[in-house]
């Protein structure tokens, strides 16, 4: 067969954007534990026209693929400059009514500091909403998740297209990666305190971890400030990422 006898695809991106932030805290004196968030966008047509679903579309014939994932993530967001890897290849025949569409999918982190005012300056900002994750694990693997509106009204159990297995993937991809990589640098702010640390690594993990200050020590150095919220309690050191380890 000639080039021009193979049918032709389509190729699409999707994002699987998500940060770390403080879970609501009745204890003011405690360290807030962290809940991972993922952004949605709820899509006004066909097909799946209401659900919610990752932000992506369709990969411009004359651009690169990660070049259009950025500019489809900023189109949708108002987010750019982010870590951002690619996940993994959604190929199904049946993943789009519309036709054979290969989705391209990415993982991205982000501090949710930096973000939340360019949403809330997107004209269609009503659309793109912050989800809080909670996974469903068998022995360590993720294999279901929920995910809850910040007001904790409204509970997603099902996304567009395959997008929920995007996310399951994704959250076991970081998972896996954590504790040999520095990907959860990317979920702190520049100063952090070591507790602050240790619960974004225990909320992707679900679990606690204990010596966590000499297992993360070598990755950390002190900053010449201190965290002080106020109370009557001693004011906590804060550190930054030390990236003369980093693998990236
Ligand atoms: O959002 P539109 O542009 O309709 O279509 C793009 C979507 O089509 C799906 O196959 C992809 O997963 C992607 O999210």
């Amino acid at each position: 067969m000639e080039f021009k006898d193979y049918k032709k695809l389509s190729l699409a991106n999707d994002i699987v954007i998500l940060t770390a932030t403080d879970k609501p805290e009745d204890d003011k004196r405690k360290v807030p534990e962290k809940t991972l968030q993922i952004l949605l966008i709820k899509r006004y047509e066909e097909p799946y026209n209401g659900f919610w679903s990752l932000p992506g579309g369709f990969v411009d014939y004359d651009k690169n693929l990660d070049y259009c994932a950025r500019e489809k993530l900023y189109a949708k967001t108002g987010i750019k400059n982010l870590y951002m890897e690619q996940l993994y290849t959604y190929g199904d025949t049946n993943r789009d009514e519309r036709g054979r569409v290969v989705s391209v999918a990415y993982l991205a982190l982000v501090k949710k500091s930096d973000i939340t005012i360019q949403i809330s300056q997107k004209t269609d900002s009503s659309s793109a909403s912050w989800f809080s994750i909670e996974p469903i694990r068998k022995a360590d693997e993720i294999v279901d998740v929920n995910l809850i509106s910040e007001d904790g009204h409204l509970i997603v159990k099902d996304l567009a297209f395959d997008h929920k297995q995007m996310v399951i993937d994704a959250l076991n991809r970081l998972q896996n990666k954590i504790e040999y990589t520095d990907l959860a640098f990317n979920l702190v702010p520049e100063f952090f305190t070591v507790k602050e640390l240790q619960m974004v690594y225990e909320c992707i993990l679900g679990r606690a971890i204990q010596a966590f200050r000499r297992k993360i020590s070598d990755k950390i150095k002190p900053a010449d400030k201190m965290k002080d919220d106020g109370s009557a309690y001693r004011p906590a050191q804060l550190y930054r990422f030390d990236n003369k380890h980093s693998k990236f």
